[in-house]
């Protein structure tokens, strides 16, 4: 019988997690052996089904008071050895020296190659000032927005549950403790690589690099260049995921090297928001001052992150010509995977690339978008109106979203030209397919932590549930499609958290 088949049966009735070796065959060096610090009380917030259904569990054991404990950093799974990571990074800007795993604790790696890690379960080696934990607050708003993304389509860690305790956590004001398990491939960020380079501990960084590359870019090897091919990789999946991030209208807000995954993937949920108005100058970190990470600048800064990765690379990469070459591969793709979105959420089936043409769609989008900023109209609003308004016919709606109508009708006319080249009905529906009725704006959120805090989980749950379907029309829950209300502008997200 092969030991690591999710589905051999556990003597007792339990989850078989089969850990592998994974990170943990690096050595020591990349991390530190500690248990998570246990939590007085635990308690439910939300799981996820669709998250938990990625591993090999039992169907009731996230019921069990087993789960709850495990999840809480109270009791280990069996045979799961936790560690946290070790790395560095740029923050804001700025080389930052060691961070690591201040708070988040990996479990170790189960079946399906998925990584587990519990974030907010204690103090570690690499806590500096910090207490280890993370408040209820911000971790309804991680699993919330994680598995919102996961819903959209964008590369993102999952997040199986949320468990809350009454432990008493200092922030701006008093609040209380709560743990969210994370899902990943891996976890690794850039600032892993950083952080091995910075100390010239080159047989360190190349196991990283040759780990990474065996385990999740396998066609780099065969490359003349491993260390560059690896960089080309993960440029290019940069590129695309920045490319969802920005036709989303969805603003990171701390964008600092050692929150870029090796994966692309969406990492740390922190002060992020989902626009409201489109205003591409957004600053969604309330800490932010110099707005390095506004809306706008986001594709930018992944480049410039992209460059500390390389400058990590180069003892392997070894001479300037392939890491120039692997990098210069992000803008391009870039600009392709943006324009695709962009052309998917107009419902043109057809692409009219001719940069020279005054209907180009490069020039529609940005006259579009420059539209949009200029009117301060409603992000999500607008896509869904013009969703319904290419299948009634009616852009009266969509008008109504514009102070400067002539603007609008201007553009109007030249989208009308490129649509009527694509069949109608299908327009609508690859619409339909693009344009997600909901998103997790920051006062839906507010909404759900209000009443979590109250002890009222309801609202969150049924926010997950919504979340969950973002293209489906869910009646029952119109409001929560509809414009921020007034109050939504005066909640301020920094990195307290
Ligand atoms: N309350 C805390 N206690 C200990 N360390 C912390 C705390 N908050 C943040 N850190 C550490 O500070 C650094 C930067 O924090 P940042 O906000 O980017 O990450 P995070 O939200 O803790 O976690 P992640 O990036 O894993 O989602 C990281 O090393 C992080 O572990
Ligand atoms: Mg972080």
């Amino acid at each position: 019988m092969n030991p690591l088949d999710p589905t051999r049966p556990d003597p007792a009735g339990g989850p078989v997690w089969g850990w592998q070796p994974g990170f943990a065959a690096l050595g020591p060096a990349f991390f530190t052996a500690l248990q998570p610090t246990p939590v007085p009380a635990p308690y439910w917030v939300a799981v996820s089904q669709d998250a938990a259904n990625t591993l090999a569990l039992p169907p009731d054991w996230l019921q069990s008071d087993e789960a709850l404990q495990a999840l809480s950093g109270n009791q280990l799974l069996p045979g799961s050895q936790p560690m946290a990571t070790v790395y560095s990074g740029h923050q804001f800007g700025v080389w930052a020296g060691q961070l690591g795993d201040g708070r988040a604790i990996l479990l170790g790696e189960t079946f399906g190659n998925t990584e587990i890690q519990l974030k907010g379960a204690g103090r570690t080696p690499y806590s500096r000032g910090g207490d280890g934990r993370a408040v209820l607050r911000s971790s309804i708003r991680e699993f919330l927005c994680s598995e919102a993304m996961h819903a959209l389509g964008i590369p993102t860690t999952r997040a199986l549950a949320v468990t809350g305790s009454p432990l008493a956590v200092q922030r701006e004001t008093r609040e209380t403790a709560a743990v969210v398990t994370r899902l990943a491939p891996s976890f690794i960020r850039f600032g892993h690589f950083e952080h091995f380079a910075a100390r010239d501990m080159q047989p360190e960084l190349r196991a990283l690099t040759d780990y990474v590359i065996d385990r999740y870019y396998p066609a780099c090897r065969k490359a003349a260049n491993p260390a560059a091919a690896l960089l080309q990789a993960v440029s290019e999946r940069t590129a695309e995921l920045l490319a969802l991030w920005q036709s989303v209208g969805f603003c990171h807000g701390v964008m600092n090297t050692d929150n870029m995954s090796i994966l692309g993937l969406t990492i740390d949920y922190g002060p992020f928001q989902f626009l409201d108005t489109f205003d591409p100058g957004h600053i969604c970190n309330h800490s932010d001052v110099q707005g390095r990470y506004a809306f706008n600048r986001q594709p930018q800064v992944a480049y410039w992150n992209l460059f500390c990765l390389a400058q990590a690379l180069m003892p392997l990469i070894e001479t300037e010509e392939p890491a120039v070459a692997a990098l210069s591969t992000y803008k391009a793709v870039f600009a392709q995977a943006f324009l695709t979105r962009m052309r998917a959420k107009l419902g043109l089936a057809q692409a009219q690339d001719d940069v020279q043409r005054s209907d180009s769609d490069g020039t529609l989008i940005e006259q579009l978008l420059a539209l949009l900023a200029a009117n301060r109209v409603d992000y999500t609003v607008f896509w869904l109106r013009l969703t319904e308004a290419v299948e009634s016919g009616d852009f009266t709606p969509v008008r109504d979203l514009f102070l400067d109508r002539e603007g609008w009708d201007g553009w109007l006319v030249g989208y009308s030209a490129r649509l009527v080249q694509s069949d109608g009905a299908s327009a609508a529906a690859l619409m339909r397919r693009t344009n997600p009725r909901f998103v997790l704006r920051n006062h839906l959120g507010e909404l759900a932590i209000r009443a979590a805090s109250e002890g009222d989980f309801s609202v969150l749950h049924q926010l997950q549930q919504v979340l969950q379907r973002p293209y489906d029309t869910h009646p029952e829950h119109a409001q929560w499609s509809g414009f921020a209300p007034e109050w939504a502008s005066s909640i301020a997200i920094s990195c307290s958290s």
